[in-house]
C-alpha cells in the first residue's frame, strides 16, 4: 500500500495553506505530520484521507498493485480525530457493534476484547453522551487501532488524555500499529516520537 502525493497544494479562498508537497507514504512505516497550531496539519490529514480535495496536484492510492479511487479509500483506513464525533445516543456496546458493521476486527479481537482494551467492562451499557472527554478519546483510539485496515490515521491522538492515557496510547501503538501505514498529526513529541518519518508543513509554505 502506498499513498503518493504529487505537487499537492490546498488553499482556502486566497490563502495557500501548503503547496508543492511531493511525498510517498509506504505500508509498514510511521509518519508524523508536524507544524505549529494553524499551520495546516489537519488540512493535509483530510487531503491524504480523501475527505478534502487538493486545490492542485494529484494524490494516488495503490493497494497490492491496483489503484484505488479517493472516494473508496475510506474502506482501507481507520481514523481518529477531535472533529470526528462518536454517536452520543449509543451505549458503548452499541457503538462498538455499529463501528464493526463497517470494519473488520483485527485478528484475535472481538467486542469483548475491545471493551477489555478500554478497561470499560463496567461502562458497556453507558451512553456515550455520559462519557468523559478522556473516555471518548480512548474509545475513538480503540476503534481505530482494533480495526483491520492497512492505514491508521490519528489527528492529535492524546488530546484529553492524562499521563496514564498517554502510556495506554503508546501500548496500543506497540500492539496494533505493526505492519500498517500509520500517520499521526501532532505537535507533541510524546505522540509521535516512535515515527520513523517526519513531514513538516512549514517546509511547504512558499
Ligand atoms: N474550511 C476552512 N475554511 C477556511 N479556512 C480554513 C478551513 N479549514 C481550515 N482553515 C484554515 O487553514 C489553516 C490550517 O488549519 P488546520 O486546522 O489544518 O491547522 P492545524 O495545523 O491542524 O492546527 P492545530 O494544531 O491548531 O489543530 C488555518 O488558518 C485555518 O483557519
Amino acid at each position: 500500500m502506498t499513498i503518493t502525493l504529487q505537487n499537492i497544494g490546498r488553499r482556502f479562498n486566497r490563502d495557500w495553506i501548503f503547496r508543492g508537497i511531493d511525498y510517498t507514504f509506504n505500508i509498514g512505516e510511521s509518519y508524523a505530520i508536524l507544524g505549529p497550531n494553524g499551520s495546516g496539519k489537519s488540512t493535509l490529514f483530510q487531503v491524504v484521507n480523501g475527505s478534502l480535495s487538493p486545490s492542485v496536484g494529484v494524490i494516488s492510492y495503490n493497494f497490492d498493485g491496483a489503484n484505488i479511487e479517493a472516494e473508496n479509500i475510506f474502506q482501507k483506513l481507520s481514523l481518529a480525530a477531535p472533529y470526528l464525533e462518536l454517536i452520543e445516543e449509543f451505549t458503548l456496546s452499541e457503538m462498538i457493534d455499529f463501528h464493526f458493521k463497517f470494519k473488520a476486527y483485527k485478528a484475535g479481537m472481538d467486542k469483548d476484547a475491545v471493551v477489555d482494551v478500554l478497561n470499560m467492562r463496567n461502562n458497556a451499557n453507558k451512553l456515550i453522551r455520559y462519557f468523559s472527554s478522556g473516555m471518548k478519546q480512548r474509545l475513538k483510539l480503540a476503534l481505530a487501532f482494533c480495526s483491520d485496515t492497512p492505514i491508521l490515521m490519528l489527528d492529535e491522538p492524546t488530546s484529553n488524555l492524562d499521563a496514564q492515557g498517554v502510556e495506554w496510547y503508546l501500548s496500543l501503538v506497540e500492539k496494533f500499529a505493526l505492519n500498517r501505514l500509520t500517520i499521526i498529526c501532532s505537535n507533541q513529541p510524546h505522540e509521535y516520537s516512535f515515527c520513523g518519518h517526519e513531514l513538516n508543513i512549514s517546509d511547504y509554505k512558499s
